[in-house]
């Protein structure tokens, strides 16, 4: 089935079915049911049903889907047999900690390459990942499609235009700044003051017991 065809709720859960797939494959398992992926991934059984239909893989009754297929599905839907390499605009608190994370693990996603304004982290190394000077971003930047933003949220309108102009399509801001961009590029804003004061109203309105 063409990607297209997807549902955006549908394809948002992907790289959440993959994690779990590529876990069971590595440990050898041929099947598994909708209900073990159910409590392994926190989505509903029948939303697994119905998103496993779009790819194509019908679960049989007490047989479940292969694992072999959904992982060489995922693998393909998801770009995971290139490695897609991002750019990190920002190494503080936050930045830092992202390059010491091996994203590799569960993907094929890297950062390759970082920027920031001060003097005292350009030309450091860190995770391995080469930190440079925000103005080398024109010159350095190639062919690199997504970047982090961890920067203060004053500079992150700024920040993003340059990238804009650069060839970035997709921007994962971390900043709590709602940034302007061109239609055609990507955001996805993750906001952790955001997601921890929706936790907290759940806790509050919608109790699990
Ligand atoms: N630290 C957290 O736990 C956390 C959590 C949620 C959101 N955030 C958000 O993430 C962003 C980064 O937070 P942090 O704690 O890492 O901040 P930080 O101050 O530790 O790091 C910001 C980095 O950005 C660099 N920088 C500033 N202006 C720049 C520019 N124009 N170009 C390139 N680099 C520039 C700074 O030199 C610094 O290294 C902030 O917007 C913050 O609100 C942070």
């Amino acid at each position: 089935m063409e990607q297209n065809k997807i549902p955006q709720a549908t394809a948002k859960r992907l790289p959440l079915y993959y994690r779990f797939i590529n876990n069971l494959n590595q440990q050898g398992k041929k099947r598994v049911s909708s209900k073990e992926l159910s409590e392994a991934v926190k989505v509903d059984s029948a939303t697994i049903r119905r998103d496993f239909s779009y790819f194509g893989a019908l679960g049989k009754k007490g047989y479940g889907y292969n694992v072999e297929y959904l992982l060489g599905f995922f693998k393909s839907t998801l770009d995971q047999h290139e490695i897609t390499e991002v750019a990190l605009i920002g190494v503080g608190n936050l930045g830092t900690a992202f390059l010491h994370y091996n994203f590799m693990k569960n993907n094929n996603i890297r950062i390759t390459i970082a920027f920031d304004a001060d003097e005292n982290k350009v030309g450091t190394d860190i995770g391995g990942v080469p930190v440079y000077h925000i103005d080398e971003l024109g010159e350095r930047l190639k062919n690199t499609e997504v970047a982090i933003l961890t920067i203060p949220a004053d500079e992150a309108d700024a920040i993003a235009n340059q990238l804009v102009e650069h060839g970035v399509s997709g921007i994962l801001n971390f900043t709590p700044a709602r940034i302007t961009v061109p239609s055609h590029i990507r955001v996805h804003h993750i906001d952790l003051a955001i997601e921890l004061q929706s936790l907290v109203y759940f806790l509050k309105h919608y109790s699990l017991n």
